[in-house]
């Protein structure tokens, strides 16, 4: 991280506020108590063995689970009260786990998918085709076009996404996503499934996010290399709670977070 984003990460509202959240899915707490903030220009690594409760918070965060306790905080704001389709239209946008691109569109019409859920049309107005509607239109294609040139996409940007390699449709994931013009970008395991090179391309690409967009990054993986080399802070989950946080030299270091590593499945 540059000198001045170091300093914008430690100043000011946190972008994410996670307070005491707990989630209990019968007799099990999936989550208990979570504490930690995102601040803003940050790449947070979330971290822990099979059942740590990753994908739970991950969940929380994308409004798709509510919380039995605490809270949540967008730049300040509470987010449960947010049904999980406002989500994008408030900021934060996310790449799902098992690619969700539309396979027989286009690598093009995949983006354009991600711009118009960040777009205020609406089916009156879009099926009368009112000019505003037609600026937006051209607005989007202009949008779509940025994505594909910064992602150097231009090559496949008019296949359709099913015959691309593994590690392209990734970046056409991640292109969807930050067509929503995300503050906050929350990856779910976005190395699953990558060979050695791809998982490079892809570190790179997280960080272009960051350095050249200015966004936030919340990165849940298992893939310990990744998130060594690309977070500023890393947390730390076991069995429902926040075990260790830090840089990732501290919590590499912490004998806690090598504990439950050495004793857990992986
Ligand atoms: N929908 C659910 N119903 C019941 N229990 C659940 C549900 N989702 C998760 N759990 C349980 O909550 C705990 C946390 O699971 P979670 O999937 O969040 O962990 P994780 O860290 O993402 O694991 P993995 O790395 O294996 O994906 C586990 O004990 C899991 O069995």
């Amino acid at each position: 991280m540059n000198a001045p984003m170091r300093q914008a990460a430690t100043a000011g509202t946190p972008v994410i506020a996670v307070e005491n959240v707990t989630v209990r899915f019968g007799g099990i707490v999936a989550l208990d108590g979570i504490e930690f903030d995102i601040h803003e220009g940050e790449i947070l690594g979330l971290i822990g063995p099979n059942g740590a409760g990753k994908t739970t918070l991950f969940n929380c965060l994308s409004r798709l689970y509510t919380p039995n306790d605490g809270d949540i905080r967008f730049n300040g704001t509470s987010i449960l009260g947010e049904p999980a389709h406002r989500i994008a239209g408030m900021g934060i946008g996310r790449t799902f786990q098992n690619v969700a691109s539309f396979s027989n569109l286009s690598v093009r019409d995949n983006i354009r998918v991600g711009a118009h859920s960040a777009s205020r049309s609406d089916p009156v107005s879009d099926a009368l085709r009112l000019p505003w509607v037609r600026k937006g239109e051209r607005d989007i294609d202009a949008r779509v076009q940025e994505l594909i040139d910064w992602l150097e996409l231009n090559e496949v940007a008019d296949l359709p996404v099913s015959g691309l390699p593994f590690g392209t449709q990734k970046r056409v994931e991640m292109a969807r996503a930050m067509a929503t013009e995300p503050k906050l970008l929350l990856l779910d395991e976005p190395a699953g499934g990558l060979n050695h090179d791809e998982v490079e391309e892809l570190g790179k690409l997280i960080k272009m996010v960051r350095d050249e967009k200015g966004v936030t990054v919340l990165l849940v993986e298992h893939h310990m290399a990744l998130v060594m080399s690309v977070s500023d802070r890393v947390v730390v989950l076991n069995f429902g709670r926040k075990i260790a946080e830090g840089t990732p030299e501290e919590v590499q270091k912490n004998p806690e977070v090598i504990a439950a590593y050495l004793g857990g499945d992986e």
